[in-house]
């Protein structure tokens, strides 16, 4: 899914496309593609909070696609966020082992 999306947004910062969202989105720079992935997180947050299955899939694809923008931006591929999770896979979280923070 993140590589279908990633591959079209580096076809576009090759080629660029006439009335393509994802060039306006690189022509406006880093900081509106970030602040378009925190608009779209939050929009996740409402549509999982309400329970609306369908508004949940909508957001969460919308999601992808401007993480899979930020990836191409910041030069990071879905290659190396998959090095990340297969690096992960088969650990067993430790988080009944964490201590309390009592003291700041
Ligand atoms: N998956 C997507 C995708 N998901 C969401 N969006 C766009 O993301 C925008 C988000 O909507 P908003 O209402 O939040 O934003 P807006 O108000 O239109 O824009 P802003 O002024 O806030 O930036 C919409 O314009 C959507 O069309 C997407 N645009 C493109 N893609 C994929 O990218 C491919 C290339 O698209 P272009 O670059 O447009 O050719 C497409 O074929 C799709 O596969």
């Amino acid at each position: 899914m993140i590589d279908e999306l990633y591959t079209q947004a580096v076809a576009r910062q090759k080629e660029p496309k006439a009335g393509s969202y994802t060039n306006y989105l690189f022509d406006k720079g880093l900081d509106k593609i970030l602040k378009k992935v925190g608009e779209e997180a939050t929009e996740v947050v409402i549509a999982a909070k309400n329970a609306d299955k369908a508004e949940i899939a909508n957001e969460t694809a919308d999601i992808f696609y401007h993480i899979a923008v930020m990836l191409a931006e910041t030069g990071v591929t879905p290659a190396d966020v998959q090095a990340v999770l297969d690096e992960r896979n088969g650990k067993q979280s430790n988080v009944h082992d964490r201590p309390e923070i009592e003291a700041y």
